[in-house]
Protein backbone atom coordinates (compact mmCIF):
# COMPACT_ATOMS: atom_id res chain seq x y z
CA UNK A 1 0.00 0.00 0.00
CA UNK A 2 0.93 3.18 -1.04
CA UNK A 3 1.73 6.03 1.64
CA UNK A 4 1.13 9.46 -0.09
CA UNK A 5 2.40 13.25 1.07
CA UNK A 6 -0.66 15.40 2.08
CA UNK A 7 -0.16 17.14 -1.28
CA UNK A 8 -0.83 14.22 -3.41
CA UNK A 9 -3.82 13.70 -0.92
CA UNK A 10 -5.09 17.03 -1.84
CA UNK A 11 -4.39 16.49 -5.40
CA UNK A 12 -6.15 12.88 -5.17
CA UNK A 13 -8.89 14.56 -4.13
CA UNK A 14 -9.36 17.27 -6.75
CA UNK A 15 -8.68 14.69 -9.64
CA UNK A 16 -11.81 12.71 -7.97
CA UNK A 17 -14.09 15.93 -7.95
CA UNK A 18 -13.34 15.82 -11.72
CA UNK A 19 -13.75 12.42 -12.53
CA UNK A 20 -16.20 11.61 -10.67
CA UNK A 21 -18.29 14.62 -11.32
CA UNK A 22 -19.21 15.23 -7.89
CA UNK A 23 -19.20 17.97 -5.02
CA UNK A 24 -16.39 17.85 -2.30
CA UNK A 25 -19.35 18.51 0.26
CA UNK A 26 -20.51 15.20 -1.68
CA UNK A 27 -16.76 13.42 -0.87
CA UNK A 28 -16.53 15.11 2.87
CA UNK A 29 -20.29 12.70 3.46
CA UNK A 30 -18.71 9.64 1.83
CA UNK A 31 -16.04 9.97 4.68
CA UNK A 32 -18.47 10.83 7.25
CA UNK A 33 -20.83 8.14 6.15
CA UNK A 34 -17.28 5.69 6.47
CA UNK A 35 -16.64 6.63 9.83
CA UNK A 36 -20.46 6.31 10.83
CA UNK A 37 -20.55 2.76 9.28
CA UNK A 38 -17.57 1.87 11.18
CA UNK A 39 -18.44 2.88 14.70
CA UNK A 40 -22.59 2.04 14.17
CA UNK A 41 -20.97 -2.12 13.41
CA UNK A 42 -18.80 -2.23 16.72
CA UNK A 43 -21.16 -0.02 19.18
CA UNK A 44 -24.94 -1.07 17.89
CA UNK A 45 -26.49 1.59 19.23
CA UNK A 46 -25.23 1.31 22.80
CA UNK A 47 -25.61 4.33 25.22
CA UNK A 48 -22.10 5.49 25.41
CA UNK A 49 -21.61 9.07 25.63
CA UNK A 50 -20.08 10.15 22.25
CA UNK A 51 -18.12 13.96 22.48
CA UNK A 52 -17.42 15.14 19.14
CA UNK A 53 -14.62 18.01 18.98
CA UNK A 54 -14.36 19.12 15.87
CA UNK A 55 -12.33 22.45 14.12
CA UNK A 56 -13.48 24.75 11.43
CA UNK A 57 -11.82 22.95 8.78
CA UNK A 58 -12.49 20.22 6.88
CA UNK A 59 -11.39 17.89 9.32
CA UNK A 60 -14.03 19.57 11.61
CA UNK A 61 -16.54 19.21 8.89
CA UNK A 62 -16.45 15.25 9.00
CA UNK A 63 -16.84 15.58 12.23
CA UNK A 64 -20.22 17.95 12.32
CA UNK A 65 -21.17 15.34 9.60
CA UNK A 66 -20.62 12.30 11.66
CA UNK A 67 -22.47 13.49 14.50
CA UNK A 68 -25.55 14.24 12.25
CA UNK A 69 -25.17 10.35 11.49
CA UNK A 70 -24.69 9.55 14.88
CA UNK A 71 -27.69 11.48 16.37
CA UNK A 72 -29.92 10.21 13.70
CA UNK A 73 -29.35 6.77 14.58
CA UNK A 74 -30.22 7.72 18.15
CA UNK A 75 -26.52 8.23 20.14
CA UNK A 76 -25.92 10.29 22.65
CA UNK A 77 -23.60 12.99 21.17
CA UNK A 78 -21.91 16.21 22.32
CA UNK A 79 -20.61 18.75 19.97
CA UNK A 80 -18.04 21.38 20.48
CA UNK A 81 -16.57 23.30 17.69
CA UNK A 82 -13.03 24.44 18.64
CA UNK A 83 -12.66 28.22 17.02
CA UNK A 84 -8.90 28.22 16.53
CA UNK A 85 -9.64 30.73 13.48
CA UNK A 86 -12.03 32.83 12.40
CA UNK A 87 -11.79 31.12 8.85
CA UNK A 88 -14.42 28.18 8.13
CA UNK A 89 -14.41 25.59 5.27
CA UNK A 90 -17.02 25.82 2.78
CA UNK A 91 -17.99 22.44 4.42
CA UNK A 92 -17.79 22.71 7.63
CA UNK A 93 -20.44 25.50 6.98
CA UNK A 94 -22.60 23.52 4.86
CA UNK A 95 -22.50 20.47 7.71
CA UNK A 96 -23.02 22.96 10.84
CA UNK A 97 -26.24 24.23 9.11
CA UNK A 98 -27.36 20.36 8.74
CA UNK A 99 -26.60 19.91 12.20
CA UNK A 100 -28.79 22.95 13.48
CA UNK A 101 -31.10 22.12 11.23
CA UNK A 102 -31.77 19.03 13.52
CA UNK A 103 -31.54 22.06 16.85
CA UNK A 104 -28.11 20.61 17.58
CA UNK A 105 -25.92 23.14 19.11
CA UNK A 106 -22.58 22.71 19.55
CA UNK A 107 -20.24 24.41 22.03
CA UNK A 108 -18.58 26.81 20.68
CA UNK A 109 -14.75 27.22 22.42
CA UNK A 110 -12.04 29.29 22.86
CA UNK A 111 -9.59 30.49 25.29
CA UNK A 112 -12.08 31.56 27.89
CA UNK A 113 -14.41 28.47 27.76
CA UNK A 114 -14.43 25.75 30.28
CA UNK A 115 -13.52 22.07 29.95
CA UNK A 116 -16.12 19.86 29.53
CA UNK A 117 -16.50 16.90 31.32
CA UNK A 118 -15.28 13.52 30.27
CA UNK A 119 -16.03 10.00 31.73
CA UNK A 120 -13.16 7.83 31.39
CA UNK A 121 -16.02 5.47 29.81
CA UNK A 122 -17.03 7.86 27.44
CA UNK A 123 -16.04 8.08 23.76
CA UNK A 124 -13.97 11.09 22.14
CA UNK A 125 -14.03 11.77 18.40
CA UNK A 126 -10.96 13.79 17.27
CA UNK A 127 -11.68 15.97 14.43
CA UNK A 128 -9.81 19.29 15.52
CA UNK A 129 -6.95 19.11 12.88
CA UNK A 130 -6.41 16.94 9.73
CA UNK A 131 -3.95 16.89 7.73
CA UNK A 132 -4.10 20.85 6.91
CA UNK A 133 -1.94 21.07 10.42
CA UNK A 134 0.84 23.97 9.12
CA UNK A 135 1.70 25.55 12.66
CA UNK A 136 1.67 24.34 16.40
CA UNK A 137 -1.49 24.84 17.74
CA UNK A 138 -2.16 27.86 20.11
CA UNK A 139 -1.95 27.49 23.58
CA UNK A 140 -5.50 27.47 24.71
CA UNK A 141 -6.02 24.29 22.06
CA UNK A 142 -3.05 22.35 23.23
CA UNK A 143 -4.84 22.45 26.80
CA UNK A 144 -8.13 21.41 25.20
CA UNK A 145 -5.39 18.41 23.60
CA UNK A 146 -4.25 17.58 27.12
CA UNK A 147 -7.41 17.78 28.21
CA UNK A 148 -8.76 15.45 26.18
CA UNK A 149 -5.38 12.75 26.43
CA UNK A 150 -6.17 13.12 30.46
CA UNK A 151 -9.58 11.83 30.07
CA UNK A 152 -9.31 8.30 30.07
CA UNK A 153 -11.90 8.22 27.43
CA UNK A 154 -11.49 6.61 24.33
CA UNK A 155 -10.25 8.65 21.67
CA UNK A 156 -10.98 8.40 17.89
CA UNK A 157 -9.19 10.31 15.69
CA UNK A 158 -10.17 11.37 12.75
CA UNK A 159 -7.89 10.94 9.71
CA UNK A 160 -4.58 11.83 11.76
CA UNK A 161 -4.27 12.49 15.43
CA UNK A 162 -4.88 16.33 16.08
CA UNK A 163 -1.87 18.53 16.34
CA UNK A 164 0.61 15.94 14.34
CA UNK A 165 1.88 16.86 11.29
CA UNK A 166 2.21 14.97 7.98
CA UNK A 167 5.67 15.78 7.51
CA UNK A 168 7.46 17.43 10.91
CA UNK A 169 7.85 15.80 14.37
CA UNK A 170 5.43 18.09 16.52
CA UNK A 171 7.89 20.98 18.89
CA UNK A 172 4.81 20.49 21.58
CA UNK A 173 4.83 16.99 22.51
CA UNK A 174 1.81 17.69 24.58
CA UNK A 175 -0.26 19.16 21.96
CA UNK A 176 -0.96 16.02 19.82
CA UNK A 177 -4.06 13.69 20.42
CA UNK A 178 -2.70 10.52 21.96
CA UNK A 179 -5.39 8.47 19.41
CA UNK A 180 -6.50 4.81 20.26
CA UNK A 181 -7.33 4.44 17.65
CA UNK A 182 -6.89 6.26 13.86
CA UNK A 183 -9.43 5.93 10.83
CA UNK A 184 -7.37 7.30 7.96
CA UNK A 185 -8.82 8.06 4.76
CA UNK A 186 -7.69 6.01 1.90
CA UNK A 187 -3.98 5.93 2.71
CA UNK A 188 -1.48 5.63 5.53
CA UNK A 189 0.18 8.64 6.77
CA UNK A 190 4.25 8.48 7.20
CA UNK A 191 4.02 10.09 10.72
CA UNK A 192 2.13 6.61 11.68
CA UNK A 193 5.20 4.87 11.12
CA UNK A 194 8.01 6.66 12.71
CA UNK A 195 9.12 6.34 16.41
CA UNK A 196 8.78 9.97 16.80
CA UNK A 197 5.29 9.82 15.93
CA UNK A 198 4.26 6.65 15.57
CA UNK A 199 4.04 7.06 19.78
CA UNK A 200 0.59 9.06 18.88
CA UNK A 201 -0.97 6.08 17.22
CA UNK A 202 -1.92 2.67 19.14
CA UNK A 203 -4.04 1.23 16.38
CA UNK A 204 -4.95 2.80 12.60
CA UNK A 205 -7.20 1.58 9.58
CA UNK A 206 -7.44 2.74 6.28
CA UNK A 207 -11.18 3.53 5.32
CA UNK A 208 -12.30 3.62 1.31
CA UNK A 209 -13.78 6.95 0.91
CA UNK A 210 -13.21 6.07 -3.10
CA UNK A 211 -10.67 8.48 -4.26
CA UNK A 212 -9.92 8.48 -8.27
CA UNK A 213 -8.24 4.89 -8.36
CA UNK A 214 -6.41 5.81 -11.37
CA UNK A 215 -4.50 8.08 -9.67
CA UNK A 216 -3.71 5.98 -6.88
CA UNK A 217 -2.11 3.35 -8.77
CA UNK A 218 -0.13 5.84 -10.77
CA UNK A 219 0.98 8.19 -8.71
CA UNK A 220 4.74 7.11 -7.60
CA UNK A 221 5.58 7.50 -3.93
CA UNK A 222 8.60 8.07 -1.59
CA UNK A 223 6.90 5.26 0.62
CA UNK A 224 5.59 1.97 0.68
CA UNK A 225 3.91 -0.12 3.45
CA UNK A 226 4.74 -3.85 3.13
CA UNK A 227 2.29 -6.39 4.11
CA UNK A 228 1.48 -9.86 2.87
CA UNK A 229 -0.33 -8.45 -0.30
CA UNK A 230 3.67 -7.15 -1.20
CA UNK A 231 5.28 -9.76 -0.20
CA UNK A 232 3.50 -12.59 -1.94
CA UNK A 233 4.84 -11.80 -5.22
CA UNK A 234 8.17 -12.30 -4.24
CA UNK A 235 7.73 -15.85 -3.13
CA UNK A 236 9.32 -18.03 -4.89
CA UNK A 237 7.98 -21.98 -5.16
CA UNK A 238 10.18 -25.17 -4.85
CA UNK A 239 10.80 -26.91 -7.77
CA UNK A 240 9.59 -30.78 -7.65
CA UNK A 241 13.03 -31.74 -9.66
CA UNK A 242 15.13 -29.26 -7.63
CA UNK A 243 18.22 -30.47 -5.20
CA UNK A 244 19.97 -28.45 -2.48
CA UNK A 245 21.84 -26.83 -5.31
CA UNK A 246 19.06 -25.32 -6.58
CA UNK A 247 18.56 -23.30 -3.40
CA UNK A 248 22.29 -21.76 -2.75
CA UNK A 249 25.03 -21.87 -0.59
CA UNK A 250 24.53 -19.01 2.82
CA UNK A 251 27.98 -18.31 4.24
CA UNK A 252 27.48 -16.46 7.71
CA UNK A 253 31.45 -15.08 9.26
CA UNK A 254 31.00 -13.49 12.80
CA UNK A 255 31.94 -14.46 16.13
CA UNK A 256 34.09 -14.39 18.64
CA UNK A 257 35.00 -16.06 22.17
CA UNK A 258 31.61 -15.90 23.89
CA UNK A 259 29.62 -14.57 20.93
CA UNK A 260 29.15 -17.51 18.78
CA UNK A 261 25.84 -17.30 19.88
CA UNK A 262 25.34 -15.10 17.25
CA UNK A 263 26.59 -16.76 14.31
CA UNK A 264 24.51 -19.91 15.92
CA UNK A 265 21.21 -17.55 15.50
CA UNK A 266 21.90 -16.35 12.18
CA UNK A 267 22.98 -19.77 10.63
CA UNK A 268 19.65 -21.62 11.79
CA UNK A 269 18.02 -18.85 10.75
CA UNK A 270 19.45 -18.41 6.89
CA UNK A 271 18.63 -22.56 6.60
CA UNK A 272 14.94 -22.42 8.11
CA UNK A 273 14.28 -19.73 4.97
CA UNK A 274 15.31 -22.38 2.80
CA UNK A 275 19.09 -21.93 1.65
CA UNK A 276 20.15 -25.39 0.21
CA UNK A 277 23.76 -24.91 2.60
CA UNK A 278 25.04 -22.68 4.97
CA UNK A 279 28.44 -22.59 6.24
CA UNK A 280 29.45 -21.23 9.34
CA UNK A 281 33.05 -18.99 9.30
CA UNK A 282 33.68 -18.61 13.08
CA UNK A 283 36.99 -19.05 15.05
CA UNK A 284 38.09 -22.25 16.43
CA UNK A 285 36.36 -21.09 20.39
CA UNK A 286 33.41 -21.91 17.73
CA UNK A 287 33.39 -24.78 15.86
CA UNK A 288 32.57 -27.52 18.46
CA UNK A 289 29.70 -25.28 19.94
CA UNK A 290 28.65 -24.63 16.05
CA UNK A 291 28.86 -28.19 15.05
CA UNK A 292 26.84 -29.35 18.24
CA UNK A 293 24.10 -26.88 18.59
CA UNK A 294 22.84 -27.23 14.51
CA UNK A 295 24.24 -30.61 12.82
CA UNK A 296 22.52 -29.56 9.63
CA UNK A 297 25.82 -26.48 9.06
CA UNK A 298 29.04 -27.03 8.20
CA UNK A 299 31.85 -25.00 9.86
CA UNK A 300 35.18 -23.23 9.12
CA UNK A 301 37.43 -21.81 11.82
CA UNK A 302 40.58 -19.31 11.46
CA UNK A 303 41.95 -17.82 13.99
CA UNK A 304 41.69 -18.22 17.62
CA UNK A 305 39.08 -16.24 19.99
CA UNK A 306 38.69 -14.10 16.54
CA UNK A 307 38.63 -14.18 13.10
CA UNK A 308 41.98 -13.70 11.86
CA UNK A 309 41.55 -13.45 8.18
CA UNK A 310 39.01 -14.41 6.05
CA UNK A 311 39.29 -16.80 2.99
CA UNK A 312 37.92 -20.09 1.75
CA UNK A 313 37.51 -22.11 -1.20
CA UNK A 314 33.92 -22.61 -1.09
CA UNK A 315 31.70 -20.52 -3.49
CA UNK A 316 28.95 -19.21 -1.56
CA UNK A 317 25.79 -17.27 -3.42
CA UNK A 318 25.51 -15.05 -0.47
CA UNK A 319 27.69 -13.61 2.11
CA UNK A 320 26.22 -12.41 5.76
CA UNK A 321 29.03 -11.11 7.95
CA UNK A 322 29.78 -9.29 11.36
CA UNK A 323 27.65 -10.32 13.77
CA UNK A 324 29.42 -11.23 17.24
CA UNK A 325 33.01 -10.56 15.20
CA UNK A 326 34.73 -8.05 17.41
CA UNK A 327 36.01 -4.56 16.37
CA UNK A 328 39.72 -5.25 17.13
CA UNK A 329 42.55 -4.19 14.81
CA UNK A 330 42.57 -7.97 13.90
CA UNK A 331 39.12 -8.41 12.52
CA UNK A 332 39.57 -4.85 11.09
CA UNK A 333 42.32 -6.29 8.78
CA UNK A 334 40.52 -9.17 8.06
CA UNK A 335 37.40 -7.36 6.84
CA UNK A 336 39.11 -5.68 4.71
CA UNK A 337 40.99 -7.96 3.17
CA UNK A 338 38.36 -10.11 2.38
CA UNK A 339 36.64 -6.45 0.82
CA UNK A 340 39.01 -6.61 -1.41
CA UNK A 341 38.68 -9.88 -2.54
CA UNK A 342 35.03 -10.00 -2.67
CA UNK A 343 32.59 -9.48 -5.30
CA UNK A 344 29.24 -10.98 -4.10
CA UNK A 345 26.74 -8.19 -2.42
CA UNK A 346 26.45 -8.74 1.23
CA UNK A 347 24.69 -8.61 4.04
CA UNK A 348 26.19 -6.83 6.77
CA UNK A 349 25.82 -6.58 10.12
CA UNK A 350 26.55 -5.33 13.80
CA UNK A 351 30.27 -5.42 14.27
CA UNK A 352 31.01 -5.24 10.46
CA UNK A 353 28.49 -1.61 10.25
CA UNK A 354 30.75 -0.55 13.58
CA UNK A 355 34.10 -1.14 11.30
CA UNK A 356 32.92 0.44 8.07
CA UNK A 357 31.72 3.41 10.18
CA UNK A 358 35.07 3.57 12.00
CA UNK A 359 37.22 3.18 8.33
CA UNK A 360 34.78 4.73 6.26
CA UNK A 361 37.61 4.50 3.26
CA UNK A 362 36.17 0.48 3.69
CA UNK A 363 32.53 1.28 2.51
CA UNK A 364 33.99 1.98 -1.50
CA UNK A 365 35.14 -1.54 -1.04
CA UNK A 366 31.69 -2.71 -0.96
CA UNK A 367 29.86 -4.27 -3.61
CA UNK A 368 26.39 -2.02 -5.06
CA UNK A 369 23.04 -3.72 -3.70
CA UNK A 370 24.60 -5.07 -0.46
CA UNK A 371 22.16 -4.76 2.36
CA UNK A 372 23.34 -3.23 5.47
CA UNK A 373 21.41 -4.11 8.53
CA UNK A 374 21.86 -1.59 11.44
CA UNK A 375 19.92 -0.84 14.91
CA UNK A 376 19.64 2.63 15.83
CA UNK A 377 23.13 3.49 17.48
CA UNK A 378 24.93 1.53 14.19
CA UNK A 379 23.19 3.71 12.10
CA UNK A 380 24.10 6.62 13.77
CA UNK A 381 27.51 5.40 14.22
CA UNK A 382 28.05 5.43 10.21
CA UNK A 383 25.64 8.45 9.26
CA UNK A 384 26.01 10.90 11.71
CA UNK A 385 23.51 12.07 14.09
CA UNK A 386 20.22 13.72 13.29
CA UNK A 387 17.58 16.41 14.31
CA UNK A 388 14.86 13.98 14.47
CA UNK A 389 13.23 10.86 12.21
CA UNK A 390 13.05 12.76 8.60
CA UNK A 391 15.92 13.93 8.95
CA UNK A 392 17.39 10.67 9.67
CA UNK A 393 15.27 9.76 6.52
CA UNK A 394 16.89 11.77 4.62
CA UNK A 395 20.44 11.00 5.45
CA UNK A 396 19.95 7.22 5.01
CA UNK A 397 18.37 7.98 1.59
CA UNK A 398 21.10 9.98 0.57
CA UNK A 399 23.89 7.52 1.77
CA UNK A 400 21.63 4.94 0.21
CA UNK A 401 21.51 6.11 -3.18
CA UNK A 402 25.16 7.89 -3.25
CA UNK A 403 26.65 3.97 -2.44
CA UNK A 404 24.12 1.90 -4.33
CA UNK A 405 23.54 0.19 -1.01
CA UNK A 406 20.31 -1.25 0.45
CA UNK A 407 19.99 0.19 4.39
CA UNK A 408 17.09 -1.54 6.06
CA UNK A 409 16.59 0.59 9.55
CA UNK A 410 15.45 -1.49 12.23
CA UNK A 411 13.45 -0.49 14.77
CA UNK A 412 9.29 -1.11 16.04
CA UNK A 413 8.24 -0.41 11.96
CA UNK A 414 11.83 -1.32 10.07
CA UNK A 415 12.21 0.77 7.06
CA UNK A 416 14.64 -0.49 4.14
CA UNK A 417 15.85 2.14 1.85
CA UNK A 418 16.81 1.91 -1.82
CA UNK A 419 17.27 4.10 -4.66
CA UNK A 420 15.42 7.45 -3.15
CA UNK A 421 12.42 4.91 -1.68
CA UNK A 422 11.12 3.71 1.51
CA UNK A 423 9.94 0.06 2.13
CA UNK A 424 7.81 0.26 5.63
CA UNK A 425 7.42 -2.89 7.07
CA UNK A 426 4.19 -3.90 8.85
CA UNK A 427 5.27 -7.13 11.20
CA UNK A 428 7.25 -7.50 14.78
CA UNK A 429 6.09 -6.99 18.11
CA UNK A 430 7.96 -4.97 21.55
CA UNK A 431 8.86 -8.91 22.42
CA UNK A 432 11.65 -8.69 19.25
CA UNK A 433 13.33 -5.85 21.59
CA UNK A 434 15.39 -8.97 23.06
CA UNK A 435 19.00 -10.18 22.17
CA UNK A 436 19.61 -12.06 19.03
CA UNK A 437 16.84 -11.05 17.34
CA UNK A 438 18.58 -8.86 14.84
CA UNK A 439 21.31 -11.83 14.46
CA UNK A 440 18.60 -13.93 13.47
CA UNK A 441 17.35 -11.41 10.66
CA UNK A 442 20.66 -11.07 9.50
CA UNK A 443 20.19 -15.27 8.53
CA UNK A 444 17.08 -14.88 7.48
CA UNK A 445 18.58 -11.99 4.97
CA UNK A 446 20.95 -13.97 3.86
CA UNK A 447 19.22 -17.36 3.36
CA UNK A 448 17.34 -15.65 1.20
CA UNK A 449 19.74 -14.04 -0.81
CA UNK A 450 21.58 -17.37 -0.70
CA UNK A 451 18.30 -18.67 -3.08
CA UNK A 452 18.78 -15.89 -5.69
CA UNK A 453 16.05 -13.47 -4.33
CA UNK A 454 17.56 -9.98 -5.66
CA UNK A 455 19.07 -7.73 -2.84
CA UNK A 456 16.05 -5.47 -2.50
CA UNK A 457 13.05 -8.17 -2.48
CA UNK A 458 15.38 -10.25 0.04
CA UNK A 459 15.75 -7.29 2.48
CA UNK A 460 11.84 -6.79 2.21
CA UNK A 461 10.92 -10.00 2.15
CA UNK A 462 13.45 -10.84 5.04
CA UNK A 463 12.26 -8.07 7.30
CA UNK A 464 8.32 -9.27 7.02
CA UNK A 465 8.85 -12.86 7.52
CA UNK A 466 11.18 -12.05 10.55
CA UNK A 467 8.42 -10.06 11.80
CA UNK A 468 5.63 -12.27 11.04
CA UNK A 469 7.89 -15.45 13.11
CA UNK A 470 7.61 -12.89 15.86
CA UNK A 471 4.21 -12.23 15.34
CA UNK A 472 3.36 -16.04 15.34
CA UNK A 473 5.80 -17.09 18.31
CA UNK A 474 4.31 -14.85 20.74
CA UNK A 475 0.99 -16.33 20.39
CA UNK A 476 2.61 -19.03 22.50
CA UNK A 477 5.75 -17.13 24.36
CA UNK A 478 3.88 -13.78 25.18
CA UNK A 479 6.13 -11.08 24.88
CA UNK A 480 8.45 -11.13 27.85
CA UNK A 481 9.47 -14.53 26.93
CA UNK A 482 10.18 -14.48 23.43
CA UNK A 483 13.53 -15.10 22.44
CA UNK A 484 15.47 -14.73 19.38
CA UNK A 485 15.80 -18.67 18.69
CA UNK A 486 12.10 -18.85 19.20
CA UNK A 487 11.36 -16.64 16.06
CA UNK A 488 13.29 -18.77 13.69
CA UNK A 489 11.06 -21.79 15.46
CA UNK A 490 8.28 -20.40 14.04
CA UNK A 491 10.08 -19.07 10.31
CA UNK A 492 8.08 -22.23 9.02
CA UNK A 493 4.56 -20.59 10.11
CA UNK A 494 5.35 -17.51 8.69
CA UNK A 495 5.76 -18.69 5.48
CA UNK A 496 2.63 -20.83 5.55
CA UNK A 497 0.96 -17.89 6.87
CA UNK A 498 1.30 -16.50 3.48
CA UNK A 499 -1.57 -18.49 1.92
CA UNK A 500 -3.72 -18.62 4.41
CA UNK A 501 -6.68 -16.18 3.89
CA UNK A 502 -8.03 -14.31 6.19
CA UNK A 503 -11.20 -14.48 7.57
CA UNK A 504 -11.42 -10.69 6.35
CA UNK A 505 -10.89 -11.58 2.55
CA UNK A 506 -12.71 -14.39 2.51
CA UNK A 507 -15.96 -13.05 3.38
CA UNK A 508 -15.16 -10.26 0.86
CA UNK A 509 -15.01 -13.14 -2.01
CA UNK A 510 -17.79 -14.31 -0.61
CA UNK A 511 -19.37 -11.46 -1.15
CA UNK A 512 -18.34 -10.76 -4.66
CA UNK A 513 -19.51 -14.44 -5.51
CA UNK A 514 -23.00 -14.12 -4.31
N1 LIG B 1 -8.26 13.39 1.72
C1 LIG B 1 -9.40 13.61 1.24
O1 LIG B 1 -9.55 13.39 0.10
C2 LIG B 1 -10.49 14.14 2.09
C3 LIG B 1 -10.19 14.84 3.25
N2 LIG B 1 -11.11 15.25 4.11
C4 LIG B 1 -10.74 15.90 5.36
O2 LIG B 1 -10.11 17.12 5.13
C5 LIG B 1 -9.05 17.26 6.06
C6 LIG B 1 -8.14 18.36 5.67
O3 LIG B 1 -8.89 19.53 5.76
P1 LIG B 1 -8.29 20.99 5.66
O4 LIG B 1 -7.41 21.09 4.51
O5 LIG B 1 -9.44 21.91 5.70
O6 LIG B 1 -7.40 21.10 6.95
P2 LIG B 1 -7.67 20.94 8.52
O7 LIG B 1 -6.69 20.00 9.02
O8 LIG B 1 -9.11 20.67 8.83
O9 LIG B 1 -7.28 22.41 9.06
C7 LIG B 1 -8.05 23.50 8.72
C8 LIG B 1 -7.25 24.79 8.59
O10 LIG B 1 -6.71 25.23 9.82
C9 LIG B 1 -5.66 26.13 9.62
N3 LIG B 1 -4.61 25.79 10.56
C10 LIG B 1 -3.61 24.88 10.39
N4 LIG B 1 -2.87 24.77 11.50
C11 LIG B 1 -3.42 25.62 12.40
C12 LIG B 1 -3.11 25.95 13.73
N5 LIG B 1 -2.08 25.42 14.37
N6 LIG B 1 -3.88 26.84 14.36
C13 LIG B 1 -4.94 27.43 13.73
N7 LIG B 1 -5.27 27.12 12.46
C14 LIG B 1 -4.53 26.25 11.81
C15 LIG B 1 -5.24 25.99 8.19
O11 LIG B 1 -5.64 27.12 7.49
P3 LIG B 1 -4.79 28.50 7.46
O12 LIG B 1 -5.17 29.24 8.70
O13 LIG B 1 -3.33 28.13 7.41
O14 LIG B 1 -5.24 29.20 6.22
C16 LIG B 1 -6.02 24.74 7.75
O15 LIG B 1 -6.35 24.76 6.39
C17 LIG B 1 -8.49 15.89 6.12
O16 LIG B 1 -7.65 15.67 7.20
C18 LIG B 1 -9.76 15.07 6.18
O17 LIG B 1 -10.23 14.99 7.51
C19 LIG B 1 -12.51 14.80 3.92
O18 LIG B 1 -13.39 15.77 4.35
C20 LIG B 1 -12.89 14.47 2.50
C21 LIG B 1 -11.86 13.86 1.67
N1 LIG C 1 9.53 -2.79 19.46
C1 LIG C 1 9.81 -3.56 18.42
N2 LIG C 1 8.83 -3.93 17.57
C2 LIG C 1 9.13 -4.71 16.50
N3 LIG C 1 10.36 -5.18 16.21
C3 LIG C 1 11.34 -4.83 17.02
C4 LIG C 1 11.14 -4.02 18.15
N4 LIG C 1 12.33 -3.84 18.77
C5 LIG C 1 13.24 -4.51 18.04
N5 LIG C 1 12.65 -5.11 16.99
C6 LIG C 1 13.34 -5.89 15.94
O1 LIG C 1 14.28 -6.76 16.55
C7 LIG C 1 15.53 -6.71 15.86
C8 LIG C 1 16.59 -6.19 16.82
O2 LIG C 1 17.82 -6.10 16.18
P1 LIG C 1 19.16 -5.73 16.95
O3 LIG C 1 18.94 -4.49 17.76
O4 LIG C 1 20.26 -5.72 15.96
O5 LIG C 1 19.30 -6.95 17.94
P2 LIG C 1 20.55 -7.83 18.34
O6 LIG C 1 21.77 -6.97 18.12
O7 LIG C 1 20.37 -8.15 19.78
O8 LIG C 1 20.53 -9.02 17.49
C9 LIG C 1 15.30 -5.81 14.65
O9 LIG C 1 14.96 -6.58 13.54
C10 LIG C 1 14.13 -4.94 15.07
O10 LIG C 1 13.36 -4.48 13.98
K1 LIG D 1 -8.11 14.69 13.64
Amino acid sequence: MKVFTAEQIYKADKVTLEKQQISSDALMERAALQIFQWMHLRMQGAPVKIHLFCGIGNNGGDGIALARHLFEHGYEIAVYVVKYSDKRSKDFMINLDRLKDRKIWPVYMDADTDMPEIHPNDIIVDAIFGIGLNRTPDAWVAQIIKHLNTSKAFILSVDIPSGLFTDSVPEDKEAVIKANYVLSFQVPKLVFFLPQTGIYVDHWEVLDIGLDTDFLMNAKTDYELISKNEVLQFYRPREKYSHKGTYGHALIIGGSYGKIGAVTLASSAALKVGSGLVTAYVPECGYEILQTAIPEVMVISNGKSNIEDIEFDLEPTAVGIGIGMGTTDTSVKALENFLNRNKLPLVIDADALNILSQNQELLDLIPEKSILTPHPKELERLVGKWKDDFEKLEKVKRFSKERKLVVVIKGAHTITLFDGRGYINTTGNPGMATAGSGDTLTGIITGLMAQGYPSLQAAIFGVYIHGRSGDIAIEETGYQALIASDITKSIGSAFLDLFKVSEHERSDTSEKES
